[in-house]
């Protein structure tokens, strides 16, 4: 039997002042708490407290991290009864401001796995150690170098996986103890870190080329050894290597990049209920990306796919796709192009003044794009001007400004509203409160694939998908994006993080069903709901 401070020192056994006097009896805790026996509920109400009095989001999310350490059921029990609230405090943006002063403020590792690219040899043991004999069936990798649209944080950006694996809990419902939260530390190039004594990471540039994708395969072969059912979601990873990683592992394993995939997904739910608001058909629609990197680039996947979906030749579908980065309006005899641009450029022939379209406002004014999405960590980039310009050749501009966090955004929701007097759809990467404007109340849809993944992730687990392929992707979007609430003026084109329990469960169930009717199941099972219900996670004792 454990030790008493085994037990209290355990997040995954700890229910502090909830044990009964029966099992302080029997785990041999007599005496080593207060007399007291408390529900969870008080114990929620005491930690709601203690929440609300500290003075900043910052301050609010050290002190959840501390709850979660200590007891993982009682911190999903109260983020279960506060999820909005607590989103952007575990989650995006706050987050980043944990990213940001990680190794100043480290106290615990969160259970988290640390890889060191120095150390390829001992991959297997870290998985096996952190995992501590616990039964993962999920892991969240990043290796920080494209941390949001924050840029490369090294061993830091660990928080990122981490706050993921909570949402994925707090919103799905997964058993926090079959999670696992793995940093590659392959080296940062961030030199405010490399020259800061505090910092955690390996102090060296970052190793690329096959040093690099050599620890991710072992990375991928020991994670495969160890947890064989696990799913293996990609986070955060810089911009040439996401999609080459993600092209190598997704045909052979339950595998997916959230920001080139979740990202893509998101944006299309989101689009397709604006087509539902507006009363428009998305084939007739002109979608312009601005950053066209990892997620700019999986978003313009997404809906290529989508438009192919409805009929669409693959050429008459990229024909209503145009892609902006830092060059302008990406052609394809234009320079430095990524493998993944290269799938999205135009013909300089398509413009009378071609050379002029260096940047997004040249381009929006020669191609009136109807959607537009920001993926290019440049905030204010969707001015007035251009927003004008959009607004005077549709009727309901869909424009979507992802870039986090906040100080990124491309526009703010309010600006969008008032520039197209009440016109534009609009969601943003940050959870935006509602906009009033003439009277009229806009509710801002959160494009965040935080309102995807869970879900997703959930629905691979449950019907213990071998893979995860197009068909299933579509269906998950569809999912999502068949839930807005059409009825309202000021409509959100996404349903509301409020609801994130309800409608990942609803995603959840679609891509069970999509695996299960391609035949993509290890396990034999036939009931997609049934194993998707048989997988909750409930945060109660
Ligand atoms: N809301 C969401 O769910 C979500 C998901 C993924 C990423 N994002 C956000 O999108 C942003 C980009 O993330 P990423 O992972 O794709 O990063 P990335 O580095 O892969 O892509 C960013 C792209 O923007 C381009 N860019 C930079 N400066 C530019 C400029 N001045 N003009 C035009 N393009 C420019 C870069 O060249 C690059 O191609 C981040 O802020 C991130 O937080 C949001
Ligand atoms: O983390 C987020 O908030 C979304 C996305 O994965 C991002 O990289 O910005
Ligand atoms: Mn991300």
């Amino acid at each position: 039997m454990p030790q008493a401070d085994e037990i209290l020192n355990n997040p995954f056994l700890n229910k502090g002042t909830a044990f009964t006097q029966a099992e302080r009896q029997t785990l041999g805790l007599v005496g080593t708490l207060p007399s007291q026996v408390q529900t969870i509920d008080e114990q929620a109400q005491q930690a709601y407290l203690q929440f609300q009095n500290r003075p900043t989001n910052l301050a609010k999310r050290l002190y959840l991290m501390d709850l979660f350490n200590e007891n993982r059921t009682l911190f999903f029990h109260l983020m279960g009864e506060h999820v909005a609230e607590f989103m952007p405090i575990v989650y995006d943006p706050t987050v980043s401001d944990s990213i940001e002063s990680y190794s100043h403020l480290f106290k615990d590792p969160q259970d988290a796995a640390f890889i060191s690219v120095d150390a390829p040899d001992d991959i297997e043991a870290t998985l096996r150690n952190a995992a501590n004999g616990r039964d993962i069936r999920l892991i969240v990798v990043t290796d920080a170098e494209g941390i949001l649209g924050i840029g490369d944080w090294g061993v830091d950006g660990v928080d990122i996986a981490v706050g993921k694996l909570m949402v994925y809990t707090a919103a799905a419902g997964i058993n926090p103890a079959q999670v696992l939260a793995v940093s590659i530390d392959a080296g940062t190039n961030n030199q405010k870190l490399l020259n800061d004594p505090l910092y955690l990471g390996n102090r060296h540039a970052r190793v690329t080329g096959d040093a690099y994708y050599a620890v991710i395969d072992r990375f991928v072969q020991a994670e495969q050894k160890l947890f064989p059912d696990a799913l293996l979601h990609w986070e955060d990873f810089g911009r040439d290597h996401a999609k080459v990683i993600l092209d190598k592992y997704k045909d052979r394993l339950a595998t997916f990049n959230d920001d080139i995939q979740g990202t893509g997904m998101v944006v299309l739910a989101g689009v397709l209920g604006a087509m539902n608001i507006a009363h428009e058909n998305i084939q007739d629609q002109k979608f312009m990306v601005f950053g066209a990197g990892t997620a700019g680039m999986g978003i313009a996947s997404q809906i290529l796919d989508e438009l192919t979906r409805t009929g669409l030749s693959v050429a008459a579908a990229k024909q209503r796709i145009y892609a902006v980065d830092k060059q302008g309006l990406l052609f394809n005899d234009t320079p430095d192009l990524t493998a993944a641009q290269r799938e999205f450029t135009r013909d300089r022939s398509e413009f009378r003044q071609a050379d002029a379209l260096t940047t997004l406002t040249a381009a929006v004014k020669a191609v009136h794009p109807t959607v537009l999405i920001g993926t290019s960590t440049q905030p204010g980039a969707f001015t007035e001007e251009i927003v004008k310009d959009m607004a005077a050749h549709t009727s309901r501009p869909v424009i979507f400004p992802l870039s986090n966090p906040t100080k990124l955004a491309e526009a703010k929701a309010a600006d969008l509203i008032a520039w197209t007097s009440g016109r534009a759809l609009v969601a943003t990467g940050i959870p935006t409160p509602d906009v009033t404007y003439r009277g009229v109340t806009y509710q801002i849809g959160q494009g965040n694939n935080a309102l995807m993944y869970p879900g997703l992730g959930f629905g691979l687990m449950a019907a213990t998908a071998k893979v995860l392929n197009g068909e299933t992707l579509s269906a998950a979007c569809h999912a999502l994006g068949g839930l807005v609430d059409t009825t309202q003026p000021g409509a959100a084109v996404l349903p509301p993080v409020s609801q994130i329990t309800a409608f990942s469960q609803t995603i959840a169930e679609v891509v069970a069903q999509s695996v299960l009717d391609q035949q993509l199941n290890r396990e034999p099972i036939t009931d997609a709901k049934q194993a998707v219900a048989a997988m909750k996670w409930v945060p109660e004792y």
